[in-house]
């Protein structure tokens, strides 16, 4: 019979692909840090990388991003917490705000692409609550500390505020679309990304161009 994926299958899944996760897992033994490791392409490179190098690292953070649903999901299920979080919402779209005007980015399309970001990141947390509820042997035994998984989430709208600021000019181009639908579909691939993820991915990123 078909299982779903666990928690745990898909949290190493993310830590092969290059996403920190520094997750604090609770357990009867006291609480253990997960290992931070290493993240996306350096981002630091995107100004100097060409438009569908820029498009890519913006989709490539997108999908750091997303992996962290499932550890948010992770670490609501079962507690009452809902996944909508209108407070923690406004203040990552003023996070964002400000940071892309230190970033010398534009706050408000910034803002705009966080918006779809959250909503990505809220289609995966409500499809893996339903996949949970429809088969409690595939939900989650452990439960990740909500706290650190928004640490690890703060830092990639970092990241991903500075690679907006970088690609500006990429991003109003008439050829945007088309590269990002490519740059996406790499990812997709590099990543392994699963229907889910994938389609979360492009809820992600549809207020990149333009
Ligand atoms: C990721 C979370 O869940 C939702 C998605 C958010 C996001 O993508 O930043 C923020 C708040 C919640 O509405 C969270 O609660 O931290």
């Amino acid at each position: 019979m078909h299982r779903t994926t666990s928690t745990a299958a898909r949290l190493g899944r993310a830590l092969a692909v290059g996403v920190t996760a520094a997750v604090l897992v609770l357990g009867g033994s006291g609480a253990v840090a997960a290992p931070a490791v290493r993240t996306a392409p350096a981002v630091g490179a995107a100004s100097h990388a060409g438009p569908y190098g820029q498009l890519r690292t913006l989709a490539a953070l997108s999908a750091d991003r997303l992996a962290t649903a499932d550890l948010v999901a992770a670490a609501k299920y079962g507690t009452g917490s809902p996944i909508d979080d209108p407070a923690r919402e406004q203040q990552v779209l003023d996070a964002v705000s400000r940071q892309a005007v230190e970033a010398g980015g534009d706050p408000e399309s910034t803002v705009r692409v966080f918006r779809d970001q959250i909503e990505a990141n809220k289609l995966v947390q409500r499809a893996l609550h339903r996949q949970w509820d429809a088969d409690p042997s595939s939900a989650p035994t452990e439960r990740p500390d909500l706290g650190k998984v928004r640490e690890e989430i703060n830092r990639v709208n970092g990241e991903l505020v500075r690679a907006l600021a970088a690609s500006a000019p990429t991003r109003t181009a008439p050829y945007c679309d088309g590269l990002l639908t490519a740059a996406t579909a790499h990812v997709r691939h590099a990543r392994g990304l699963d229907t889910l993820h994938a389609t979360a991915l492009r809820r992600a990123l549809p207020s990149v161009c333009g």
